[in-house]
Protein backbone atom coordinates (compact mmCIF):
# COMPACT_ATOMS: atom_id res chain seq x y z
CA UNK A 1 0.00 0.00 0.00
CA UNK A 2 2.78 2.58 1.21
CA UNK A 3 6.33 1.63 -1.31
CA UNK A 4 9.49 3.78 -0.59
CA UNK A 5 12.16 2.80 -2.84
CA UNK A 6 15.87 4.33 -2.85
CA UNK A 7 14.13 7.68 -1.39
CA UNK A 8 16.48 10.61 -0.87
CA UNK A 9 16.04 14.15 0.23
CA UNK A 10 18.19 17.34 1.02
CA UNK A 11 17.32 20.63 1.80
CA UNK A 12 18.71 24.11 0.03
CA UNK A 13 19.17 26.77 2.25
CA UNK A 14 18.37 29.40 0.22
CA UNK A 15 19.02 32.40 2.98
CA UNK A 16 22.27 30.44 3.82
CA UNK A 17 24.11 31.01 0.68
CA UNK A 18 22.27 27.84 -0.78
CA UNK A 19 24.01 25.61 1.54
CA UNK A 20 22.66 22.13 0.75
CA UNK A 21 21.27 19.47 3.81
CA UNK A 22 21.31 16.20 3.07
CA UNK A 23 18.63 14.20 5.45
CA UNK A 24 17.68 10.41 3.90
CA UNK A 25 19.85 8.68 1.43
CA UNK A 26 18.08 5.19 0.02
CA UNK A 27 15.36 5.41 2.20
CA UNK A 28 13.39 2.10 1.04
CA UNK A 29 10.18 1.33 3.17
CA UNK A 30 7.23 -1.16 2.52
CA UNK A 31 4.00 -1.47 4.94
CA UNK A 32 1.11 -4.01 3.64
CA UNK A 33 -2.76 -3.29 4.52
CA UNK A 34 -3.73 -3.71 8.01
CA UNK A 35 0.25 -2.95 9.00
CA UNK A 36 1.50 -0.14 11.59
CA UNK A 37 5.02 0.69 11.03
CA UNK A 38 6.31 3.03 13.24
CA UNK A 39 9.22 5.42 12.74
CA UNK A 40 11.68 5.29 15.34
CA UNK A 41 15.38 6.82 15.28
CA UNK A 42 16.75 10.24 17.42
CA UNK A 43 15.33 13.79 17.11
CA UNK A 44 16.33 15.57 13.80
CA UNK A 45 17.13 11.76 12.19
CA UNK A 46 14.23 12.70 9.65
CA UNK A 47 11.03 11.09 11.04
CA UNK A 48 9.06 13.92 9.95
CA UNK A 49 10.83 14.02 6.96
CA UNK A 50 10.04 11.10 5.74
CA UNK A 51 6.26 11.45 6.37
CA UNK A 52 6.09 14.90 4.44
CA UNK A 53 7.72 13.29 1.75
CA UNK A 54 5.60 10.59 1.61
CA UNK A 55 2.37 12.93 1.67
CA UNK A 56 3.78 15.05 -0.89
CA UNK A 57 4.98 18.09 1.17
CA UNK A 58 8.76 17.74 0.45
CA UNK A 59 9.69 16.27 -2.81
CA UNK A 60 11.94 13.68 -2.82
CA UNK A 61 15.00 14.33 -4.88
CA UNK A 62 15.65 11.15 -5.77
CA UNK A 63 13.67 7.25 -5.92
CA UNK A 64 10.21 6.62 -5.93
CA UNK A 65 6.97 6.93 -2.93
CA UNK A 66 4.07 4.80 -4.46
CA UNK A 67 0.82 5.32 -2.46
CA UNK A 68 -2.02 3.05 -3.69
CA UNK A 69 -0.11 2.96 -7.12
CA UNK A 70 0.25 6.58 -7.28
CA UNK A 71 4.11 7.56 -7.04
CA UNK A 72 3.82 10.83 -4.77
CA UNK A 73 7.50 11.81 -6.26
CA UNK A 74 6.52 12.34 -9.58
CA UNK A 75 2.43 12.98 -9.28
CA UNK A 76 0.56 16.11 -10.59
CA UNK A 77 -0.78 18.17 -8.06
CA UNK A 78 -3.96 16.94 -8.87
CA UNK A 79 -3.42 13.49 -8.56
CA UNK A 80 -1.96 14.48 -4.88
CA UNK A 81 -4.87 15.81 -4.38
CA UNK A 82 -7.08 12.99 -5.30
CA UNK A 83 -4.73 10.89 -3.36
CA UNK A 84 -5.42 13.26 -0.38
CA UNK A 85 -9.34 13.03 -0.75
CA UNK A 86 -9.54 9.18 -1.33
CA UNK A 87 -6.38 7.11 -0.16
CA UNK A 88 -4.06 9.11 2.23
CA UNK A 89 -4.90 10.33 5.48
CA UNK A 90 -2.09 12.47 7.72
CA UNK A 91 -2.91 13.57 11.19
CA UNK A 92 -0.53 16.02 11.92
CA UNK A 93 0.17 17.06 15.63
CA UNK A 94 -1.63 20.33 15.05
CA UNK A 95 -5.10 21.47 13.39
CA UNK A 96 -4.97 23.95 11.27
CA UNK A 97 -8.42 24.80 9.55
CA UNK A 98 -10.57 27.56 8.11
CA UNK A 99 -11.50 29.96 10.63
CA UNK A 100 -15.05 30.26 11.62
CA UNK A 101 -15.78 26.73 10.65
CA UNK A 102 -17.50 24.60 13.13
CA UNK A 103 -16.68 21.62 14.67
CA UNK A 104 -18.78 19.38 13.39
CA UNK A 105 -18.21 20.39 9.80
CA UNK A 106 -14.28 20.37 10.29
CA UNK A 107 -14.97 16.72 10.99
CA UNK A 108 -17.33 16.11 8.24
CA UNK A 109 -15.28 17.71 5.91
CA UNK A 110 -13.04 14.52 4.41
CA UNK A 111 -16.48 12.40 4.38
CA UNK A 112 -17.69 14.98 2.31
CA UNK A 113 -15.51 15.68 0.09
CA UNK A 114 -15.60 11.96 -0.90
CA UNK A 115 -19.35 12.49 -1.82
CA UNK A 116 -20.85 11.19 1.73
CA UNK A 117 -24.27 12.55 2.39
CA UNK A 118 -24.26 15.13 4.44
CA UNK A 119 -26.46 13.63 7.64
CA UNK A 120 -24.34 10.47 7.11
CA UNK A 121 -21.17 12.47 7.59
CA UNK A 122 -22.44 14.38 10.32
CA UNK A 123 -23.63 11.31 12.11
CA UNK A 124 -20.00 10.07 12.13
CA UNK A 125 -18.78 13.24 13.17
CA UNK A 126 -20.25 13.56 16.45
CA UNK A 127 -20.00 9.90 16.98
CA UNK A 128 -16.32 10.53 16.75
CA UNK A 129 -16.27 14.29 18.82
CA UNK A 130 -18.33 11.90 21.21
CA UNK A 131 -16.17 9.12 21.68
CA UNK A 132 -13.01 11.58 21.86
CA UNK A 133 -14.92 13.51 24.96
CA UNK A 134 -15.28 17.01 22.94
CA UNK A 135 -18.62 18.25 24.62
CA UNK A 136 -21.35 18.92 22.32
CA UNK A 137 -22.12 22.44 23.50
CA UNK A 138 -18.85 22.88 21.43
CA UNK A 139 -19.63 21.29 18.27
CA UNK A 140 -20.95 24.16 16.63
CA UNK A 141 -17.92 26.73 17.06
CA UNK A 142 -14.76 26.50 15.27
CA UNK A 143 -12.19 24.83 16.82
CA UNK A 144 -9.61 27.80 16.36
CA UNK A 145 -10.32 28.78 20.23
CA UNK A 146 -10.47 25.75 22.20
CA UNK A 147 -7.49 24.23 24.37
CA UNK A 148 -4.36 22.26 22.53
CA UNK A 149 -5.82 19.17 23.72
CA UNK A 150 -9.32 19.99 22.71
CA UNK A 151 -8.17 20.92 19.11
CA UNK A 152 -5.62 17.83 19.03
CA UNK A 153 -8.65 15.64 19.82
CA UNK A 154 -10.87 17.12 16.94
CA UNK A 155 -7.78 16.65 14.49
CA UNK A 156 -8.06 13.15 14.95
CA UNK A 157 -11.48 12.85 14.72
CA UNK A 158 -11.39 14.77 11.56
CA UNK A 159 -8.12 11.88 10.50
CA UNK A 160 -10.48 8.67 11.31
CA UNK A 161 -13.79 10.48 9.73
CA UNK A 162 -13.18 8.72 6.26
CA UNK A 163 -11.88 5.61 6.07
CA UNK A 164 -8.30 6.06 4.51
CA UNK A 165 -6.89 2.85 2.99
CA UNK A 166 -3.48 4.82 4.42
CA UNK A 167 -2.71 6.84 7.30
CA UNK A 168 0.14 8.88 8.62
CA UNK A 169 0.08 9.88 12.22
CA UNK A 170 2.69 12.09 13.55
CA UNK A 171 2.22 12.39 17.31
CA UNK A 172 -1.84 11.00 17.70
CA UNK A 173 -1.64 10.72 21.37
CA UNK A 174 1.06 13.28 22.68
CA UNK A 175 -0.57 14.96 25.63
CA UNK A 176 -3.72 13.10 25.85
CA UNK A 177 -4.88 12.26 29.26
CA UNK A 178 -5.23 8.08 29.68
CA UNK A 179 -8.94 7.98 28.59
CA UNK A 180 -8.36 10.20 25.48
CA UNK A 181 -5.16 8.18 24.38
CA UNK A 182 -7.09 4.61 24.99
CA UNK A 183 -9.89 5.45 22.97
CA UNK A 184 -7.17 7.00 20.03
CA UNK A 185 -4.89 3.60 20.36
CA UNK A 186 -8.46 1.83 19.76
CA UNK A 187 -9.39 4.12 16.78
CA UNK A 188 -6.07 3.01 15.35
CA UNK A 189 -6.21 -0.37 16.17
CA UNK A 190 -9.42 -0.26 14.56
CA UNK A 191 -8.51 1.54 11.41
CA UNK A 192 -5.65 -1.83 11.14
CA UNK A 193 -8.41 -4.75 11.17
CA UNK A 194 -10.23 -2.77 8.86
CA UNK A 195 -6.86 -2.87 6.64
CA UNK A 196 -5.83 0.28 6.58
CA UNK A 197 -1.94 0.51 5.96
CA UNK A 198 -0.57 2.96 8.50
CA UNK A 199 3.14 4.89 9.68
CA UNK A 200 3.46 6.50 12.94
CA UNK A 201 5.55 8.75 14.86
CA UNK A 202 4.99 7.78 18.26
CA UNK A 203 7.39 9.22 21.35
CA UNK A 204 4.85 7.28 23.56
CA UNK A 205 7.04 3.93 24.14
CA UNK A 206 3.55 1.95 25.59
CA UNK A 207 1.38 3.98 22.88
CA UNK A 208 4.00 2.16 19.96
CA UNK A 209 4.32 -1.13 21.56
CA UNK A 210 0.68 -1.85 21.48
CA UNK A 211 -0.41 -0.50 17.79
CA UNK A 212 2.96 -1.03 15.76
CA UNK A 213 3.97 -4.61 14.17
CA UNK A 214 7.23 -3.32 13.84
CA UNK A 215 9.70 -0.54 13.65
CA UNK A 216 12.12 1.38 11.13
CA UNK A 217 14.98 3.57 12.14
CA UNK A 218 15.34 6.54 9.96
CA UNK A 219 19.12 6.85 11.07
CA UNK A 220 19.96 4.06 8.78
CA UNK A 221 18.64 6.13 6.25
CA UNK A 222 20.92 9.20 7.63
CA UNK A 223 23.40 9.85 4.19
CA UNK A 224 26.69 7.73 4.22
CA UNK A 225 28.96 11.17 4.53
CA UNK A 226 26.91 12.71 7.70
CA UNK A 227 26.20 9.32 9.17
N1 LIG B 1 12.13 22.66 5.82
C1 LIG B 1 13.38 22.34 6.21
N2 LIG B 1 14.45 23.07 5.80
C2 LIG B 1 15.70 22.74 6.17
N3 LIG B 1 16.01 21.71 6.97
C3 LIG B 1 15.01 20.95 7.42
C4 LIG B 1 13.64 21.22 7.07
N4 LIG B 1 12.85 20.28 7.67
C5 LIG B 1 13.69 19.47 8.36
N5 LIG B 1 14.97 19.87 8.21
C6 LIG B 1 16.15 19.22 8.79
O1 LIG B 1 16.07 17.82 8.50
C7 LIG B 1 16.50 17.05 9.64
C8 LIG B 1 15.40 16.08 10.03
O2 LIG B 1 14.32 16.79 10.65
P1 LIG B 1 12.95 16.08 11.09
O3 LIG B 1 12.04 17.13 11.61
O4 LIG B 1 12.48 15.23 9.98
O5 LIG B 1 13.46 15.15 12.28
P2 LIG B 1 12.62 14.26 13.29
O6 LIG B 1 13.28 12.92 13.32
O7 LIG B 1 11.18 14.27 12.93
O8 LIG B 1 12.86 15.00 14.65
P3 LIG B 1 11.93 15.18 15.99
O9 LIG B 1 11.86 13.82 16.62
O10 LIG B 1 12.74 16.14 16.81
O11 LIG B 1 10.62 15.74 15.54
C9 LIG B 1 16.87 18.06 10.73
O12 LIG B 1 18.26 18.20 10.72
C10 LIG B 1 16.17 19.32 10.31
O13 LIG B 1 16.89 20.44 10.71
Amino acid sequence: MIELKNVSKSFTLHNQGSAVIPVMENASLSVKPGECAGLVGASGAGKSTLMRVIYGNYLAASGSVVVGGLDVAKAEPREILALRRETLGYVSQFLRVVPRVPTLDVVAEPLLAVGTPADQARDKAASLLAQLNIPERLWSLSPTTFSGGEQQRVNIARGFAYEYPALLLDEPTASLDAQNRATVLALIEGAKARGAAIIGIFHDEAARQQVCDRFVDVSGFAPKAAA
